[in-house]
């Protein structure tokens, strides 16, 4: 298989999953973690190497080393892999998808923020979703009528602090998530709750429905429930890993033991919340957003500048929200039809805030 950003935290969990199941690794894409990368080279042995700058190349130890989008680009059209995980952060990950269903592969897409931006635009016939909560959903599906489908939510980094502390939080706060160890990209998404709007879009696009919401659930050990016609709700439980969703989007199906199971009785207790549109000003919107999924690449754009903002010191971490708010009002008319419109709006988007 092919694994775009091995480095990560997904790409990590991603080559634990071929470590256990002994799948072969294509090739390797990753950015700047040289020290990391090399190591990986070394125990997995790709063919090839791309990472995102020229000037490292020297420091990799390997033969066949490229640089830049246009190498990803060539090497999933060049591999003889069936599977591409794409696991890169953000709009930089569209394309990768869009070239990885062109050549016909099969896709293991942690990156949601491709179907966000470009749902309708993706042709989902060989796509498995690497996302806890929408395995779950998947997992949970059954030949019965409907009624709605709910993802939780951890709450993020700030779920317990005072709306006035949240005025003067620092960047190291904000990445430090109460139960899962991810890239700093999710971490913030996480912690204005703006991951979950993220995720119900993912879903609409996923399970064709509109019949969505989230709820906290403060452990992350319950990922979704569906809740049926008939009046039960069955959920879906497992310790808070990706080993699990990484598993099942590249295999299918598997049978082996992947995690240890939840022990209720050492767990004692959960405890659910409602998402409040005070702390997460992202919800106010909720609704709207479910209503016109056009809307995915502005949100997209704007999340993706305020929260580079906000990791360098440039913003606080409340304005983030009042970007990301700010830029559905300005740009609530977009009516993308085809893909290109896709890359001129985020284009649009990105410049309105000189980046
Ligand atoms: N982490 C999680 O548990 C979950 C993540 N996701 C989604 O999965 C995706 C990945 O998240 P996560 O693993 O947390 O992110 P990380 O930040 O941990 O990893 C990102 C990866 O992309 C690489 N990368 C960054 N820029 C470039 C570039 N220009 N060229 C090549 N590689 C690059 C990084 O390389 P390097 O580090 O070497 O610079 C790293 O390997 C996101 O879309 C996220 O929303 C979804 C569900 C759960
Ligand atoms: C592991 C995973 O799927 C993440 O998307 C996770 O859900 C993020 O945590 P939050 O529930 O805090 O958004
Ligand atoms: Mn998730």
């Amino acid at each position: 298989m092919i694994i775009l950003g091995s480095t990560g935290s997904i790409g990590v969990n991603t080559l634990n999953i071929a470590r256990k199941f002994n799948l072969n690794v294509e090739v390797l894409v990753a950015g700047t973690n040289i020290e990391l990368l090399n190591k990986q080279i070394e125990e997995f042995k790709p063919k090839k190497v791309v990472i995102s700058k020229k000037e490292d190349i020297h420091k990799i130890n390997h033969s066949d080393v490229s640089f830049g989008e246009a190498s990803i680009l060539k090497v999933i059209e060049e591999s003889n892999s069936k599977t591409v995980v794409n696991a890169l952060v953000g709009f930089l990950g569209l394309r990768p998808t869009l070239k990885a269903i062109e050549c016909g592969k099969k896709i293991a897409l942690a990156n949601k923020e491709s179907l966000v931006v470009a749902g309708k635009f993706i042709d989902q016939t060989h796509l498995s979703p690497i996302d806890s909560e929408h395995f779950a959903l998947w997992y949970l599906l059954q030949d019965k009528k409907i009624s709605s489908m709910t993802v939780t939510a951890s709450g993020g980094s700030f779920r317990d602090y005072s709306l006035e502390k949240l005025k003067n939080v620092s960047i190291k706060e904000a990445l430090n998530h109460p139960n899962w160890s991810m890239g700093n990209k999710i971490t913030i998404d996480s912690a204005t709750m703006t991951n979950k709007m993220f995720e119900l879009m993912e879903a609409a696009w996923l399970f064709d429905t509109r019949k969505l919401d989230a709820i906290i659930e403060t452990k992350s050990l319950i990922h979704a429930l569906i809740n049926f016609e008939d009046g039960s709700s069955t959920a879906h439980i497992a310790n808070a890993s990706m080993q699990l969703p990484i598993a099942y989007a590249i295999l299918g199906k598997c049978d082996e033991q992947v995690l240890e199971p939840v022990d209720l009785i050492k767990v004692g207790s959960l405890e659910f919340r409602q998402i409040e549109k005070e702390r997460y000003p992202i919800w106010q919107v909720k609704d709207e957003i479910l209503n016109n999924l056009d809307l995915g690449v502005v949100l997209n754009a704007a999340n993706e500048v305020a929260v580079s903002k906000f990791l360098n010191s440039e913003i606080g971490f409340l304005d983030v929200s009042k970007i990301t708010l700010e830029a559905l009002e300005k740009f609530s008319g977009v009516k993308p039809t085809s893909i290109e419109d896709i890359f001129e709006i985020d284009k649009e988007v990105r410049s309105f805030y000189d980046t």
